[in-house]
């Protein structure tokens, strides 16, 4: 489904501030995988999914999206086979309108002049959609969406991209803003989601109890690389401890990122 060949990307490429992110990167992530990523700061693991989607277009190499090679293609073209989702929750919906004029944008998605009104038929397949959510939405259509909570939000953008019909599923730790207990709620619409609409996933996540909990496979990346490449049985035997244990005999230091640690911990 994604296939990365030979990745390079260097920002300020050809200038005393060259600084190479992602490096030699091959990588192949095969339809209906659920690939969780975890990295060092800086590890580049934002920039690849700036590369994925087309945000960046690479220095080198290429991207292949189903067996097409789509690496000079604009990222609103893409946009029609890949959802994304960020860690900001006031980033996947547009506050100011309601919560079904956001919902409409899904039919509208990767496509620059679309004609679509918003008729009965529609708004009652909106209602229907929200109240897989489960959280009461279905009653709050004609609201603003600046009036949902954070993990309200979250939801609904989770719900959106779904609804958009994707193939492909990029989620940039779309819990890390949220309470635990709002970021296990979206943590549970994600895997069902997932698994209904067999999306092939990608998730970077900064807890790693998440990174190996969820999905078949882990990545973990470190200066534009991917050093850990783990799934099936191997997967479901990780503990933070190992995980650790791997990455300091690979780099022969220790881990570094606070945030990761800390959560860790928790
Ligand atoms: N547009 C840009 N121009 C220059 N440098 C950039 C640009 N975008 C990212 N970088 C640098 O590339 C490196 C990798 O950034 P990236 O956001 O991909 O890392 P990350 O693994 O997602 O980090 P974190 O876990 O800290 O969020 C960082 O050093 C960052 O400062």
């Amino acid at each position: 489904m994604i296939r990365l060949q030979d990745l390079n990307c260097t920002f300020h490429a050809g200038t005393p501030n060259a600084k190479t992110v992602i490096r030699d990167l091959n990588l192949t992530v095969d339809a209906g995988e659920f690939v969780t990523i975890i990295g060092s700061n800086g590890a580049g693991k934002t920039t690849l999914f700036n590369l994925i989607s087309g945000t960046l277009t690479p220095t080198s190499g290429k991207v292949l999206i189903k067996g097409e090679d789509v690496t000079g293609q604009p990222e609103y073209r893409r946009a029609r086979t890949m959802g994304r989702i960020f860690q900001d929750p006031l980033a996947g919906t547009a506050s100011n309108m309601t919560l079904e004029d956001n919902m409409m944008i899904t039919c509208k998605k990767g496509f620059k002049w679309p004609v679509i009104s918003l008729n009965r038929k529609r708004r009652a397949y909106f209602c229907d959609q929200l109240i897989q959510l489960r959280m009461g939405l279905e009653s709050r259509m004609k609201e603003n969406v600046s009036t949902l909570s954070g993990g309200q939000r979250q939801a609904l953008t989770l719900l959106m991209m779904v609804l958009s019909d994707p193939d492909i599923a990029l989620l940039d730790e779309h819990t890390a803003a949220l309470d635990p207990r709002n970021a296990a709620i979206v943590m549970d619409l994600t895997t069902r989601f997932v698994t209904e609409h067999r999306l092939t996933t990608m998730m970077i996540t900064h807890n790693m109890n998440h990174a190996i909990a969820f999905g078949n496979r882990l990545l973990m990346m470190d200066a534009g690389e991917v050093i850990i490449d783990v799934s099936g049985a191997d997967k479901d035997k990780l503990t933070v401890p190992k995980l650790l244990e791997m990455f300091s005999t690979i780099r022969r230091k220790a881990f570094e990122n606070d945030e990761v640690l800390l959560g860790a911990e928790a």
